[in-house]
């Protein structure tokens, strides 16, 4: 389901910074070579994201869901000198083009790209981190979010993804929910019902929550 009318849409990307050349290669190049190019993040959300990187300062923000590297891009962008981006996906087989990509956005000595499964990474990694962008497999946004939260600084902020999941948030009643529906309709209740954090559900693409650490 699209939820702003495709006019809109444009209107709101035709006053939105433009994307550079590589963003736009990046979003070619997946459309060409990627299968399910439709969950790469896209000229809005994209700029979105750098715009809260540089809000919000970050030392370290930790992405889950790495796909082709545009959003990483969009967030390393945002990232003072001396901060950094670990990124992480489960999938190798987009490695070789994806760390083309990082290289090619000058960006690659901040960027830890790691390979494997996030369940397995994320307790190894020390942390804190100041932002946690979560855009990967919408079942486990539970648990991403709970391996996380003790490791976010107080001030840092969540963000997740696909929070509206095409409008099937909203059930009729005696609907049946398939899984992926039930784990995003779970992790947006645990948010809001979570006193560590305070929140707000932006209806950006396909939906981004957005938590912020209170203490
Ligand atoms: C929606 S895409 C990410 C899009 C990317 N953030 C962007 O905006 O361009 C989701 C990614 O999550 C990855 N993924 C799924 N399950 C994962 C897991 N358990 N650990 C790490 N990555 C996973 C997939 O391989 C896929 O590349």
């Amino acid at each position: 389901m699209e939820f702003i009318d495709e006019a809109i849409l444009t209107y709101c990307e035709d006053h939105t910074s433009n994307e550079d050349d590589l963003l736009l290669k990046i979003t070619r190049e997946t459309q060409a070579k990627v299968m399910m190019p439709r969950m790469i993040s896209g000229h809005l959300q994209g700029k979105m994201l750098e715009l809260f990187t540089k809000m919000q300062n970050p030392t370290t923000i930790l992405e889950i869901g790495t796909y082709t590297g545009y959003s990483g891009i969009c967030m390393a962008r945002g990232l003072g000198k001396d901060s950094k981006l670990i990124t992480l996906d489960i999938n190798d087989e987009l490695e070789t083009m994806v760390r083309g990509f990082f290289e090619e956005s000058g960006l690659a000595d901040q960027i830890d790209y790691r390979l494997g499964n996030a369940l397995e990474i994320i307790p190894t990694l020390p942390g804190p981190f100041d932002m946690v962008f979560i855009d990967a497999d919408k079942i486990n946004y539970r648990n991403y979010y709970d391996l996380i939260i003790d490791k976010l600084n107080p001030g840092g902020i969540i963000l997740a993804d696909n929070v509206l999941w095409s409008g099937k948030i909203l059930v009729e009643e005696g609907q049946k929910i398939d899984k992926d529906t039930q784990a995003i309709l779970d992790f947006n209740r645990m948010v809001q019902n979570d006193p560590r954090v305070e929140n707000a559900l932006l209806p950006i693409r396909d939906g981004v929550m957005m938590a912020r650490k209170i203490q």
